[in-house]
């Protein structure tokens, strides 16, 4: 199957130019699928009993009431993606910039399952207070709408909720903005109880404003009164009034219930984290724009077989995986979610704690795709979260990947610009050993030297020297494993009862 996904090549205002992009497989693998928008459960990705049973968890956590679900039903916008058109207000930066942020939203929203019928921009200052691209612009809307059959509307950027609801007054069809689509793929895409809740956490954030009852809009029925003002009593307060408020308190109450219960589960990772801190173990984080090959990069260092796909958001669940330098220290290496540039600000409050693996790591390994059309804009949106979570002062390391796929100039660019980078490619293998090496010497080296004479029943603490420090000489005497080393401060504790000189 093939369609046409269309974004305008130039020009401003009245210049629509078209030009076919490509398709993904995996938009048509997608369409075959019946993709919905929901917290409900997708058979089709059940892979074992405890997922199973988180999932039966997490679907009475998301239950709300039938009622409730009415309301959800229309105003969560069920984003049953199907044909869309795409449409960005572009603002600043060059006509490049405007395409390759449409292009983006087209890449998610195939990976949301939809069919990219068209895209245009437009050029304006900023975004229609009212309908977010200017009214004319939406009338023309409406026809290419009309002209290709479309069944829904997706907005480059965070639509207010007022702006959502003019629009579709205009194009008469559904409307949906970037932050909806990538709420959307992240539902879809959750894996763990953990992210299921945080997701569906971020959803009810993101719905909350935009609740409406019987198709009206709330500020209509509000009479632009503010919000939730229901001062007028009865007389005042039409029936869809008082269930949005009922609503909305069933909401909060929900959300509040659901952060107790992220905040549990927090705990347990808080936990395991905790005991690899006391062990002293290193932790790098790979962090990077979505899409860029974190998951294929962290296989390749550990043979780990994390799911890597060409779609956005693969993976929404941190995986910690053991991983050895070439001089036999051990480290962890964690995968994370990716960084899309416009995170929805719900999601990375929702995510926090999920980043903050990057924020406590060693070092960070920061991926970025040099085959993309601009790596540079994505080390940036990427470093922007980074310091979003506090992780500023991590030690970074750049890997600039695909390098078997991108241009030359492009990487020669990319290595002029970053001091501290490298070129891998976690598809052929170039670069990984290089890359090890990197990551061995950037670790931070466990701070006591010391040696020590440890007999051979204590072949226990031998393995521990070995795993958690570093060996700088080893010697079987007969009195022992003469043991030169770097090791912490707890483990050197541990140790020197059994310094040479104690025991001679
Ligand atoms: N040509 C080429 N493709 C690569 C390379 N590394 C990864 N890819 C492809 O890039 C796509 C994304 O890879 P992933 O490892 O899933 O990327 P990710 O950063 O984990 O993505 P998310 O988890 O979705 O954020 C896949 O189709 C990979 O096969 C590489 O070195 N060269
Ligand atoms: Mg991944």
């Amino acid at each position: 199957m093939t369609f046409s996904s269309s974004l305008p090549q130039n020009g401003g205002p009245g210049h629509e130019d078209r030009r076919p992009t490509e398709s993904t497989r995996r938009a048509d693998a997608l369409m075959e699928e019946d993709v919905a928008w929901s917290h409900e459960i997708d058979g089709e990705r059940d892979g074992d009993q405890f997922d199973r049973s988180e999932r039966a968890a997490l679907r009475r956590v998301a239950g709300l009431s039938t009622e409730l679900e009415d309301v959800t039903e229309v105003e969560y916008r069920q984003l049953r993606l199907e044909r869309v058109v795409l449409v960005g207000v572009w603002t600043s930066g060059t006509s490049q910039d405007a395409e390759n942020s449409l292009s983006e939203l087209a890449a998610l929203a195939e990976t949301a399952g939809a069919l990219v019928l068209d895209g245009v921009i437009q050029r304006r200052d900023k975004p229609d207070p009212a309908t977010y691209i200017g009214s004319g612009k939406a009338q023309e809307l409406r026809d290419i709408v009309l002209e290709s059959g479309a069944d829904t509307v997706v907005c480059d950027g965070e639509l207010s909720p007022g702006q959502l609801i003019h629009l579709e007054d205009v194009v008469k069809v559904k409307v949906v903005d970037r932050t909806a689509l990538i709420l959307d793929i992240f539902a879809q895409h959750a894996k763990s109880r953990e992210g299921k809740a945080q997701v569906a956490l971020a959803q009810m954030q993101y719905m909350l404003p935009r609740l409406r009852g019987w198709g009206q809009s709330l500020s209509r029925q509000m009479g632009g009164g503010g919000s939730g003002s229901a001062g007028g009593g009865m007389a005042t307060r039409g029936p869809g009034e008082t269930k949005i408020e009922t609503d909305r308190r069933r909401i909060r109450e929900k959300m509040a219930k659901m952060r107790r219960e992220i905040a549990e589960m927090k705990t347990g990772r808080e936990i395991k984290r905790q005991e690899r801190r006391r062990h002293k173990v290193p932790s790098v984080a790979i962090a990077g724009y979505t899409n860029a090959g974190k998951s294929s990069l962290l296989n390749r260092l550990t043979g780990a077989g994390v799911l890597v796909e060409n779609a956005l958001f693969a993976t929404l669940d941190p995986t910690v995986r053991k991983a050895e330098t070439p001089s036999g220290r051990l480290y962890t290496l964690a995968d994370t979610v990716g960084f899309v540039r416009h995170l929805p600000h719900h999601l990375v409050e929702a995510f926090r704690s999920t980043m903050e693996e990057v924020g406590d790591a060693d070092l960070i390994v920061h991926v970025v795709d040099g085959s993309h059309p601009a790596p540079e804009e994505q080390l940036a949106s990427v470093r922007e979260v980074i310091r979003d979570v506090g992780a500023a002062d991590v030690p970074e390391i750049v890997v600039v990947n695909k390098a078997d796929a991108a241009d030359p100039l492009v990487l020669q660019r990319l290595l002029r610009a970053e001091k501290h980078a490298m070129l891998v490619s976690a598809r052929t293998g170039q670069g990984i050993e290089e890359l090890k090496a990197l990551i061995d010497d950037e670790l931070p080296r466990p701070s006591v030297e010391l040696e020590v004479l440890l007999p051979y029943t204590k072949g226990k603490l031998v393995s521990r020297v070995h795993n958690e420090g570093e060996v700088l000489s080893e010697e079987h005497t007969g009195n022992g494993t003469l043991l030169k080393a770097r090791v912490h401060e707890e483990l050197a504790a541990e140790l020197r009862a059994y310094e040479p000189h104690v025991i001679a």
